[in-house]
């Protein structure tokens, strides 16, 4: 329960309506506690002969008035707990998602989005059940318990209450035994349950790779077999269902046959009247079901606090790129960068990704990367963006460890066109506007066709309002990377990071682009990482990686002279363009 501690702040903040909510639901047991009474009066009554006709119509409204209540008093309990209930599950959704974004980068390597999503789902939904439901039965169950025992004792006799409870910690048993088989076979079927969403998961978002290597039926047989285990696990928790509610009403009836045994003897020696009976039996009734409820509360409030137990270790996890204790403000940065003597190893790697890396980029120039895959080109720009931090050197932006600037402000500044350019399902017009926070179309436009995506853009449907992805059009490579050029040049960064971000354009669109790209970076620093020299040719200066080392460095004609890698991969690209142009 100690886990719950850390929802003390929304309690508080809806402690009235947990109060009403509690309210109504004591006044609904007390109307439903009340129809053994009516019962005993009505049958008393009846066996005296004294009964009228006006009783019976008296009595029937009493019954009318008491459901109606019961109606009502249901609903508002139900508005204020389950209310509050679902307040809980929308504020803590809303605090786990602007957590997770604010963890650093290296969480989601060690956390599969499959998982965080089932923390988002099934785990909260787990507290919202137990702080919701759970409590509606842990008040009711108790509140009925002690009021129907207490009844029967004080109204009808002692003795027959103890004899008719005589089942119950047989049954308190069976249901502990009942609850931790449910509990673990509940758990079974959620983890079936995750490996076949995971599986549909993988193929939908890989459906493209399933199709070119033919595996649909391997794939579907695979989901098969996963669906089958799903309802294995489902049909043992059905079967255990099965045998516990009717093994619990089975035992609950003996408590009915002492009672017709011993209670019948009570009436026929004239210790208790009829009436007494029968507000007996109908109490007896009102027993059996908190008596069910006991097992399902314990499942309930174990599976939410295990919940929120897993919650609370999300939100206790902090975010490993901190602040400094009082960061710069750096209102205008002037885009000098300096590479200090870097050497950085990712968390989970073993070798150097950036080994004693050390350049200079000085305001308004721009700096061409080169290098084989898995050189550490990509490094350079997570590292300056500080999605990772330095192991050991350090990083300048105008002369100022960038650890010591504030972090927004860093990240503002530099726009960064990343590999994958990831683009969201919104429309084009707000992908390319998603890091500024207002904007007007002919900035879109104007960026755009900076980009050279712009007549693209024109010619679909519905222009810049068209949607990307599942709900509209699916973007080419090279679309992609161009509208991911236009959302960084929109935020007019003082730096701009292309990464790999010309990989899927022809030649000649390149080229205009990197000669937009000089107007509008005018006195501002770019950084731009490419594969293909003729990306990077016209840079200020130029460096070549090799395992994360720089093995070359000079602009395009100094390397060129040098006849060394960055000229034997010049030489190559020429003849692979020269064999393409053949073709
Ligand atoms: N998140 C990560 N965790 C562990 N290792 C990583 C991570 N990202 C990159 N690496 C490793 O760091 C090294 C440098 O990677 P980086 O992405 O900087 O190379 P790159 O030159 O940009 O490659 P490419 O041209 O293929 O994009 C590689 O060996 C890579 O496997």
């Amino acid at each position: 329960m100690g886990h719950f501690a850390s929802l003390k702040y929304f309690f508080k903040k809806n402690k009235w309506y947990y109060f009403w909510g509690i309210f109504w639901l004591i006044l609904v047991d007390l109307a439903q506690l009340l129809v053994p009474e009516v019962l005993r009066r009505f049958t008393d009554q009846l066996q005296a002969k004294t009964l009228t006709t006006r009783d019976i119509y008296l009595y029937g409204i009493y019954i009318l008035l008491i459901g109606f209540a019961i109606f009502l008093f249901r609903f508002l309990w139900r508005i204020f707990i389950m209310g509050a209930s679902r307040r809980l599950e929308y504020e803590l959704r809303n605090k786990l998602f602007s957590h997770l974004l604010k963890l650093s980068t290296n969480y989601y390597t060690h956390h599969k989005t499959g998982d965080l999503m089932a923390h988002a789902t099934n785990d909260i939904n787990a507290v919202r059940m137990a702080l919701g439901m759970g409590i509606v039965m842990l008040t009711d169950a108790t509140f009925i318990t002690v009021v129907a025992i207490t009844m029967m004792a004080r109204t009808t006799d002692y003795r027959l209450t103890l004899l008719a409870l005589l089942p119950l910690p047989v049954l308190a048993l069976a249901i502990g035994r009942f609850g931790k088989v449910i509990h673990k076979r509940f758990k079974d079927v959620q983890e079936a349950f995750a490996s076949m969403t995971d599986t549909v998961q993988e193929n939908f978002s890989g459906i493209r790779v399933v199709k070119s290597f033919v595996q649909e039926e391997e794939e579907i047989s695979k989901f098969d077999a996963k669906n089958e285990n799903l309802f294995e696990k489902n049909m043992k928790l059905v079967k255990l269902y099965g045998l516990f509610h009717p093994f619990i009403q089975y035992v609950s009836a003996l408590s009915f046959i002492i009672v017709i045994g011993y209670g019948g003897m009570l009436v026929i020696y004239g210790d208790i009247s009829l009436g007494d009976f029968i507000a007996f039996n109908s109490y007896l009734s009102l027993l059996v079901w908190p008596i069910m409820a006991v097992g399902w509360l314990i499942n309930v409030m174990q599976r939410g606090t295990a919940s929120m137990a897993r919650l609370n270790k999300i939100f206790d996890e902090a975010p490993e790129i901190t602040e400094a204790d009082a960061p710069i403000k750096l209102d205008y940065f002037q885009g000098n960068i300096e590479f200090q003597q870097i050497s950085f190893k990712y968390p989970n790697s073993s070798v150097n990704a950036l080994e004693d890396f050390s350049v200079k980029i000085s305001a308004g120039k721009s700096l061409g990367v080169i290098g084989k895959t898995g050189s550490g080109k990509t490094t350079i720009a997570t590292l300056l963006l500080r999605l990772y931090d330095v192991d050991t050197g350090q990083i300048l932006l105008d002369g100022k460890p960038i650890k010591n600037l504030e972090l927004e402000d860093l990240r503002r500044n530099i726009g960064y066109v990343d590999q994958d350019s990831f683009l969201f399902s919104t429309t084009l017009a707000e992908n390319i506007a998603f890091g500024v926070d207002s904007f007007q179309q002919w900035e879109v436009e104007r960026v755009a066709k900076m980009a050279e995506v712009h007549d693209n853009i024109m010619s679909f449907p519905e222009q810049y309002k068209t949607f990307v992805g599942e709900r509209g059009v699916t973007l080419s490579g090279g679309q992609k990377q161009r509208t991911s050029i236009a959302r960084a040049i929109m935020k007019n960064p003082q730096v701009l990071i292309l990464d790999d971000s010309l990989s899927a354009v022809d030649t000649d669109t390149e080229e205009r682009i990197l000669n937009n790209l000089k107007t509008e970076m005018k006195g501002k620093t770019s950084i731009i990482i490419a594969h293909r020299i003729s990306t990077i040719k016209e840079c200020d200066e130029i460096i070549v990686l090799e395992n994360g080392q720089i093995i070359e460095q000079g602009t395009h004609d100094a390397l060129l002279q040098n006849q060394k890698s960055y000229y034997e991969l010049y030489q190559k690209q020429l003849l692979e363009d020269k064999i393409a142009n053949e073709e």
